[in-house]
């Protein structure tokens, strides 16, 4: 497979807050040939990076793992023998692109928390940006999950005329209010760590707020699964003998048991803090939060008016981060703003994460899709039913196909 993996300067960059940066700089990797008219941005979810595909290349150690390589390649659902691929570590984050952690040319110093609030519009504008360097006017499709989602729809809203197809997958138009405040407790574990001094802990002696964003990790964690397969995996039991606590407990703690999710929530965690820094957690969050497609419009559906391409929506019955329904409504406002819109809807008790982790259920819609827009063999569109049971979480929901 044809791999690109560079880092490009933007020059002096604006933010929708206002502030600028005297140079904004971009990771990226692309895969394929460019032929005119076969580019697809993916854009990650909330702490991938640029390295989607090709799980065994040495030159992305430093990136998080290649997150989607089942879903994209040569033969795969995003076929990158007919495709060009692009995507890009968005601004804010950690892997490349430049956030918290890069330096501040004016300072010398690394940027932390002096870095500009930054929204899922920057990213979007960022990429445009991007695009126009690679000499990229026009897309085939944009594609991503979870927050990465919310980024595709924000093209769909600012760059209509530059896109033919969206397909935003476990996402939906902002987040509900129980997610807002999980994030929030999840950010006041890293800024009460007291590593994390204002967000100014890069120096060579002093350590990062580890503890803090282990704790954060583990509370996103939890709500990227379901209730059903945490009990499938993990239900009561304890966990092994050779398993190691990696957070203190005192006396007490010790006469009850260590129990196997907690060891699974650990260990991950424990990993995360190896490979994700704090204050770009902090960033990231804020961005999915803040985010709301009606923002500067009436409605979604004002905000998505001047979409007229294919729309696929895919959603997960047990994901209750961003559930069915709200799905089933972006769909709505997509199809009230004239788009040719389906809502693919996948059976799975997985949760959030199920679009990282069920190639077989996600590949084939998707891969129909961009060739055949909503027409294509595999997408199913899904009524799905606003029930009571939508006010509990995670959901299993009544579906029927149109
Ligand atoms: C764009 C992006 O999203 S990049 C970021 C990817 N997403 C995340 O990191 C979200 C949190 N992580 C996850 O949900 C999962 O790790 C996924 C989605 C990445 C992968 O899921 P799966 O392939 O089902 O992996 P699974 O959850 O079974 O195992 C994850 C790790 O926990 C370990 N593990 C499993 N059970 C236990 C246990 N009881 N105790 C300790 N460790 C355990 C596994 O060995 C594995 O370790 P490894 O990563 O070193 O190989
Ligand atoms: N688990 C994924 C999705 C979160 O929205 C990530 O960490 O990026």
């Amino acid at each position: 497979m044809n791999v690109e993996h560079n880092t490009v300067s933007l020059g002096e960059f604006e933010f929708d807050c206002g502030e600028t940066i005297p140079e904004l700089e971009i990771t990226y990797e692309a895969y394929g040939e460019f032929d005119g008219d076969n580019a697809v941005l993916i854009c990650h979810a909330l702490t991938g990076s640029a390295h989607v595909a090709g799980r065994d290349r040495v030159d992305s150690a430093d990136q998080a793992r290649a997150w989607w390589d089942d879903i994209v390649g040569p033969g795969k659902a995003i076929d990158t023998t007919e495709y060009y691929v692009v995507c890009a570590n968005v601004p804010g984050s950690c892997y490349g692109s430049t956030g918290p952690k890069s330096e501040n040319p004016e300072t010398g110093e690394p940027y932390g928390t002096d870095f500009p609030p930054v929204t899922v519009r920057d990213w979007t504008e960022a990429q445009r940006a991007l695009l126009d360097e690679l000499g990229i006017p026009h897309l085939h499709a944009v594609v991503g999950g979870s927050v990465g989602g919310m980024n595709v729809i924000e093209w769909a809203k600012r760059h209509p005329d530059h896109v033919d197809r969206i397909v935003p997958i476990a996402a939906a138009a902002r987040l509900d209010t129980q997610c807002l405040s999980l994030d929030a407790i999840a950010r006041r574990a890293i800024t009460t760590d007291p590593n994390w001094n204002q967000g100014h802990y890069y120096g060579e002696d002093q350590d990062p707020p580890s503890d803090g964003l282990a704790l954060a990790r583990q509370l996103g964690h939890v709500m990227y699964l379901s209730k059903a397969s945490m009990e499938r995996r993990f239900g009561r039991r304890a966990a092994g003998r050779d398993a190691v606590r990696t957070f203190p407990t005192d006396a007490a703690g010790a006469f009850f048991p260590y129990r196997d999710v907690e060891s699974y929530l650990d260990y991950n965690a424990e990993k995360f803090t190896e490979r994700f820094d704090a204050n770009s957690y902090l960033y990231l969050t804020r961005a999915m939060d803040n985010y709301d497609l009606a923002a500067g419009f009436e409605s979604d559906t004002d905000a998505l008016a001047a979409f007229d391409g294919d729309a696929l929506v895919m959603s997960f019955t047990a994901d209750w981060h961003f559930t069915t329904q709200q799905a089933e409504a972006l769909a709505d406002s997509l199809r009230d703003a004239d788009a040719n819109v389906a809502h693919h809807v996948i059976d799975s008790d997985h949760g959030h994460d199920a679009f990282l982790v069920e190639p077989d259920n996600v590949g084939p819609p998707l891969a129909d899709f961009l060739e055949a827009g909503i027409a294509g063999n595999a997408v199913t569109d899904s009524v799905v039913e606003d029930s009571q049971e939508s006010d509990f979480a995670p959901v299993h929901n009544s579906l029927f196909s149109r």
